[in-house]
Order: structure tokens, then C-alpha cells, then sequence
């Protein structure tokens, strides 16, 4: 750790700000856009980038009068690539205003860098004497080290102060923003404060994880010791040998919906996967006959919400749950939360910050992506009720509430985080006696099929409604609403990526044979109503 003082007498001195930047100079004609996830992209194309958002987070944390965090990862990425994303006060992603500030001022050309910065300044309204105070995190990539000193660079030349967590886990990072912002009544911001807090709330935990050869490990392997009632988790892809998110990890498992190189399952075990910077998870087991059942996002999601609500029906006070999904949910989870656990489902905008927001509405917002992005979130007033009620009420009801108030703790609110959410799968199972095959009994997945298309320019194609509708290119609906037409329980959408350079084509239907046969044949269509570009997308998989 690292207590860095930038210089203090002046308020911006721009002579120093134009000899730093000289040594972060920007690539001609590198045009990168902040993306749902921040900027992203290959590593040695990211120094003059991370130099700029150590600049814009001082604007930021000038505006707020608040700490900024700055994350240096590329989550569930290759290993070559890298990623940065700024944490705003309460542990929440940047606001979206400022995503496009970003954007301006990490493709500035060297020479307007001045301008470009002064620009934002005058436009947010930043008062120049307000001190400022950035953290920063980063994951175990080779390049996140180095890239992490340009941020620090960026920082200090704008006479902001720094403090260098070195290696976290992202969830970590928004836990340490959301800490230092709410005078520590959140937790201690500090790591052992972050294990303190979780393992303190936890139950019983038993299980294999694969780490996805990265950050995971480590963290979670530091966190063993503070279980007293001694914690039983085997790690494995914990980065000893194998490459980072290569053949493992959350985003591999559920896309090939097969288990990581590396983890040695015995059947009916109960395993999960992380992703690269262990803001995901999923869980999965092979039953005796070998064949694999993935609990993804969506389950995870109704463990949890059955779970609260029995708890909230317990201590019988009205407090309002709503579960919120995006469009990739599968059919047949939205329609076991509102039927039979009975929970109003909301529908977003693919990225964890739409889910977020929405599910801010609630005095209980449940969120998660299928991929295992998600969390729980309290409204103050909700909190305090259930603090106030834990004391007040007895027996069974007592012991619901308490059962509340730890559960709170357990969960990371300021953003998804795969610790805190296997923590609180694993307390779940452990205290309704549940197996892995019984919760993933709940409902039946129906089949579905991920694809992605291939196009000039992705943004021809603009949605509506959730994503579940195109607007333009014309015809592009007609022709995906004849075609899920032709099958039985059909659904299908297409949406431009936030994060790479390709269309998304997602359907399910009755078999698995219809779900891939509908996908293709709206791959087809994007291909050629939407300007595909390369070969024509192919049947079979
Ligand atoms: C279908 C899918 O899984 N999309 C992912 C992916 O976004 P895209 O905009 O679809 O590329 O990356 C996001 C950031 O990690 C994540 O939030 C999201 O769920
Ligand atoms: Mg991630």
C-alpha cells in the first residue's frame, strides 16, 4: 500500500500536466469509447488512457467532494487485453453523464489535452481548490501494474492524493469507494475490514472454486482465516499456472455450458466458477450419469428471492421486493419468480449499472445478469426496520429478522461481487437444508443459444424497450418476429454489444434443437438486414 501526496500549492498546473503527459502520449487515430464496462481493450494500447482517468477522477472527486476509485482490469477478458473503470462515491458505477467525458478525454489528441480537460472542468462545474482523493485497485494481469502507475501519474500531476490498494478483487474496490464515503459505517476500508465484515455474517461454507486463474484466489484465499468455524473450499485455477479466464472462469463455463480445464469434479459436487476480476459467479455440478447442470445468474437470483421473501414474510412487515433481470434471463426463471415466488420482475438494459439503478427502487432490489453479475440491495429505511425489528421481536420472528440483518451484511451492495454472493448462496443452502440438485430443481431452464454476428457497424442496429426490440435497420423486427413465430415457447432479440465489436443474437424455444435453429435463422437476418460483413453465419454447433 501506497500514500502518495501530490503537489499541494498549486491548483492545476497545467506546465506539469503537458510534460506528464508527453510520457503517456496517445496513439494517432485510437478512438476507444467508455463501453458498459469502461474502456477495454488490448493493454498496450491503454497507458495514455489510464494516465486520463487518473485525471478525470480528480475532476471527479473535486465535483462530489468525495473519494473516486479507479479499477485497472478487463474482468472476464484474455490476458492481453486491459480495462479501466471509474467507482463514483457510493460504490456505483460512473454516473452515465460522465461516461461521455470520459470518452472526450481519453480520445483527445495530445496537443488539445489541455483544453479538453479545462473543457470539462468549466461544464461540471468543478471548483479547482477542492481536494481530491483517488483509489485504485487492479487485477493480476502482467500489464495492470504498469498501467495502474499511469493512473497514479494522472492523479498526482493534478495535485490529487492517491491510495494504491495494489492487487483487489472489483467488488473490492467499490466496497473500499463506498467505505471511506460513508465515514467507515459501511465496513473498514481495508481488506481484513472486507474479510471482517463478510465472514462475520456467514454461516457454513463448503464447496470448490475455480478461480478463473485470477484475482479470486488470492482474495478468497486470504479470507480463510477469518473463518473461525473453519472454511471448506478447495481453490483451483488459482493462478499458480494456468492463464488467466483461458478455458476457465464464470464467462467460459456459461458460454460453452461445460466446467473449466483444471477443477477435478466428483459427481453431485457442488462447484463454482469466478471470473477474471470476481465480480461473477456460477455455480455447477456433473450428476452420476456425467452430464452438466449450470446454475447461472437467473438461479442464483431465485434461491435468493425465495429465500428473502419467506424471510419478509416471516417477520410479517411490508417491505417491497423486486427482482430485476435483463432480456437474457431465461423465459422460465421470469416465470417462476412471478408465479411462484410471486415477486414483481423488472426488465433492464444489458449492464450491471442499469440493473443497479433500477433495483434502487425497492425497499428489497434483487439483481443479477444470467452470467452472475448481481447483488442484493437495501433502502436505508429498509435496513433500519429490520435492525429495529431484530431487537424488538421475538421468537421465530426475531430469528427471521436477525437472519435479515446478517444477510444485509453478507451481501456486498455497492456492486455484484462473487465472494459475497457464494458466501450468501452457500449460508442460503446451509440453512434451508437445500442440495445443489434441489435448487437447480426449482425450474427447468428452457434450452437456449447465444450467437454472435459479425457487422460493419454495429450501431445501425438501435433497440427499444429493454433491448427486446429493434427499431432500426427497418424490417430487421418483421423478420425475427416471423421467425420465432415458427416455434413452440419462442423468444428471440438481438442488440449491438456494449463491449465488443459484434451484434448479439440470443433465442430459446422448446428444445434445444428449435433455440439453435431459431438462432441461426436470426443471425441470418442480421447478417443481411443489418450489413454483415465476413462469412455468412453457419447451422449447427
Ligand atoms: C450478454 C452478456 O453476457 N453481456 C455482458 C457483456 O455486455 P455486452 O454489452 O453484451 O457486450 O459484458 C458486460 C460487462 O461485463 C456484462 O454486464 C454483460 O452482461
Ligand atoms: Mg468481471
Amino acid at each position: 500500500m501506497l500514500e502518495i501526496n501530490g503537489s499541494e500549492d498549486e491548483d492545476m498546473d497545467l506546465d506539469a500536466l503537458t510534460k506528464r503527459s508527453a510520457f503517456h502520449a496517445k496513439p494517432d487515430g485510437l478512438i476507444l469509447q467508455y463501453g458498459t464496462a469502461g474502456f477495454r481493450t488490448k493493454a498496450e494500447h491503454l497507458d495514455h488512457v489510464m494516465f486520463r482517468m487518473g485525471l478525470l477522477a480528480v475532476l471527479r472527486s473535486k465535483q462530489t467532494k468525495s473519494t473516486i476509485g479507479v479499477m485497472v482490469t478487463a474482468s472476464h477478458n484474455p490476458e492481453e487485453d486491459n480495462g479501466v473503470k471509474l467507482v463514483d462515491p457510493l460504490g456505483e458505477m460512473l454516473a452515465p453523464s460522465w461516461e461521455e467525458h470520459a470518452t472526450c478525454l481519453a480520445n483527445a489528441e495530445d496537443q488539445n489535452l489541455q483544453s479538453v480537460l479545462m473543457d470539462i472542468s468549466e461544464k461540471v462545474a468543478v471548483n479547482l481548490h477542492q481536494d481530491a482523493f483517488v483509489v485504485i485497485g487492479r487485477d493480476t494481469r502482467p500489464s495492470s501494474e504498469k498501467l495502474s502507475q499511469s493512473v497514479i501519474d494522472g492523479v498526482t500531476v493534478l495535485g490529487g492524493q492517491v491510495h494504491d490498494y495494489g492487487l483487489l478483487t472489483t467488488p473490492q474496490l467499490h466496497y473500499m469507494v463506498y467505505c471511506r464515503n460513508t465515514s467507515g459505517q459501511y465496513g473498514e476500508a481495508t481488506t481484513e475490514g472486507y474479510y471482517e465484515k463478510l465472514s462475520k455474517a456467514f454461516v457454513e461454507l463448503t464447496g470448490q472454486v475455480d478461480c478463473a486463474n485470477g484475482i479470486g484466489a488470492l482474495k478468497l484465499g486470504e479470507m480463510k482465516p477469518y473463518f473461525s468455524q473453519g472454511l471448506s473450499v478447495q481453490l483451483f485455477n488459482d493462478g499458480s499456472g494456468g492463464k488467466l479466464n483461458y478455458f476457465c472462469g464464470a464467462d467460459f463455463v456459461k458460454t460453452h455450458q461445460k466446467p473449466p480445464q483444471g477443477i477435478e469434479m466428483k459427481s453431485n459436487e457442488r462447484c463454482c466458477s469466478f471470473d477474471g476480476d470476481a465480480d461473477r459467479i456460477v455455480y455447477y455440478y456433473q450428476d452420476v450419469d456425467g452430464h452438466f447442470h449450470l446454475l447461472d445468474g437467473d438461479k442464483i437470483a431465485t434461491l435468493i428471492s425465495s429465500f428473502l421473501k419467506e424471510l419478509v414474510l416471516e417477520i410479517g412487515e411490508s417491505l417491497n421486493i423486486g427482482v430485476v433481470q435483463t432480456a437474457y434471463a431465461n423465459g422460465s426463471s421470469t416465470r417462476y419468480l412471478e408465479e411462484v415466488v410471486k415477486v414483481p420482475v423488472y426488465c433492464t438494459k444489458t449492464g450491471v449499472k442499469h440493473l443497479h439503478h433500477k433495483a434502487q427502487e425497492f425497499d428489497i432490489g434483487v439483481y443479477f445478469e444470467a452470467n452472475g453479475h448481481g447483488t442484493v440491495l437495501f433502502s436505508k429505511a429498509a435496513e433500519t426496520k429490520i435492525k429495529q425489528l431484530a431487537k424488538e421481536l421475538e421468537d421465530k420472528k426475531s430469528k427471521a429478522a436477525k437472519m435479515l440483518e446478517n444477510v444485509i451484511d453478507l451481501f456486498n451492495q455497492a456492486t455484484g461481487d462473487a465472494i459475497s454472493d457464494m458466501l450468501v448462496i452457500e449460508a442460503v443452502l446451509a440453512l434451508k437444508g437445500l442440495t445443489i440438485q434441489q435448487w437447480d430443481a426449482l425450474y427447468t431452464d428452457l434450452p437456449n443459444r447465444q450467437l454472435k454476428v459479425k457487422v460493419a457497424d454495429r450501431q445501425v442496429i438501435s433497440t427499444t424497450d429493454a433491448e427486446r426490440q429493434v427499431v432500426k435497420p427497418p424490417g430487421l423486427q418483421e423478420a425475427i418476429n416471423d421467425l420465432v413465430k415458427k416455434y413452440k415457447l419462442s423468444r428471440a432479440f438481438v442488440r449491438p454489444s456494449g463491449t465488443e465489436d459484434i451484434v448479439r443474437v440470443y433465442a430459446e424455444a422448446d428444445s434445444q434443437e428449435s433455440a439453435d435453429s431459431l438462432a441461426y435463422e436470426v443471425s441470418l437476418a442480421v447478417f443481411q438486414l443489418a450489413g454483415g460483413v465476413g462469412e455468412r453465419p453457419q447451422s449447427g454447433f
